[in-house]
């Protein structure tokens, strides 16, 4: 097999020169065949608050460009290690809510059969949906670590079933996810009632809120979920409104209180070797944010995502 093709070398072409693809990666169609595909999903029309999220994969590109090849905290070299590409845009219909999440199932189970594992970039939280299915359909039920300030297991808004404050309730539904190793991380904020937390309880997650986080500390709390997931086929789903709105003003939800940066690359860290099977960063609505705060965070969290395939147990 050849060596993976890398990023552009920025010692030759500076950072800023170009076009903008995932950590100056090359595209799907400059390789043979790829480990890790990075795809953008520009679909906000799920979004029960500020849209936005259409415009992330594009912002997320150039919040990109800074990254660089070696990870410390991992000890790894993520695109030596495996052939990682950007494989561009699931392009979706924003008319239509069902259309394009038939089209997202439909496009990402079309990369999953090349053998890549993918790391998307939402759009909004609704996509989660169909990326579930798309690797429940290889993996069966799978865990999932649910990285958000919100739920996301309400019901229906406005009687839409298919919505970003929905997708894991219609999820345990379908039976796509295994309800013994699921867990909502950094949760914060008003709710609609009590009731909200007791109907997610029933359907098997299990919560650490932000508030856990900062009390009992990251090692603690990397320890919890790994006993969790245990070797389970795992998908992690991230929400950048997990993070403070210091941290990340670009989204469509914001809920004071939230996670620092540090704190959630601290925990994605603690997964190394989980079996993870894809993940997805939701939820950066660039019209909202200031200087790449958001963006450039959701870039260093695709990257540990990035590097955690890189390291993780069998697919
Ligand atoms: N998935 C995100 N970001 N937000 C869900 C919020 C749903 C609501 O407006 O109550
Ligand atoms: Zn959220
Ligand atoms: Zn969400």
């Amino acid at each position: 097999m050849p060596d993976p093709i890398g990023p552009v070398d920025s010692s030759r072409i500076p950072r800023f020169a170009g076009p903008a693809t995932f950590a100056r990666l090359p595209r799907l169609d400059q390789v043979e065949r790829a480990d890790v595909a990075v795809v953008g999903v520009p679909f906000d029309t799920g979004v029960s608050y500020r849209p936005g999220a259409r415009f992330a994969p594009a912002a997320v590109r150039e919040a990109s460009r800074l990254l660089r090849p070696y990870h410390p905290g991992l000890d790894v070299s993520p695109f030596a290690a495996q052939q990682v590409v950007d494989a561009g845009d699931i392009a979706v219909n924003p008319f239509h809510i069902n259309e394009a999440i038939e089209t997202i199932e439909q496009a990402a189970g079309e990369l999953l059969d090349t053998g890549a594992r993918l790391v998307t970039i939402g759009g909004d939280h609704t996509i989660a949906l169909p990326l579930l299915r798309s690797v429940a359909r290889r993996h069966g039920p799978v865990a999932l670590l649910h990285f958000d300030a919100h739920l996301d297991t309400w019901d229906t808004y406005f009687g839409a079933e298919y919505t970003h404050g929905t997708p894991f309730r219609r999820a345990v539904e379908e039976g796509i996810l295994d309800t013994s190793a699921l867990s909502h991380v950094g949760t914060r904020g008003p709710l609609y009632g009590k009731g909200d937390l007791d109907e997610d309880q029933k359907l098997g997650f299990g919560i650490v809120t932000s508030a856990d986080v900062m009390r009992r500390g990251v090692d603690e709390i990397v320890q919890q979920l790994r006993e969790r997931v245990g070797d389970r086929p795992l998908y992690v789903s991230i929400d950048i409104d997990v993070l403070d709105p210091a941290h990340a003003p670009g989204t469509g939800t914001p809920e004071a209180g939230g996670m620092t940066s540090r704190e959630l690359l601290e925990i994605l860290r603690g997964l190394a070797g989980c079996r993870l099977v894809g993940a997805d960063v939701v939820e950066v609505a660039p019209a909202y944010d200031h200087a790449e705060i958001t963006s450039m965070a959701a870039s260093h969290v695709a990257y540990d995502l990035v590097s955690l395939l890189a390291l993780g147990g069998r697919p």
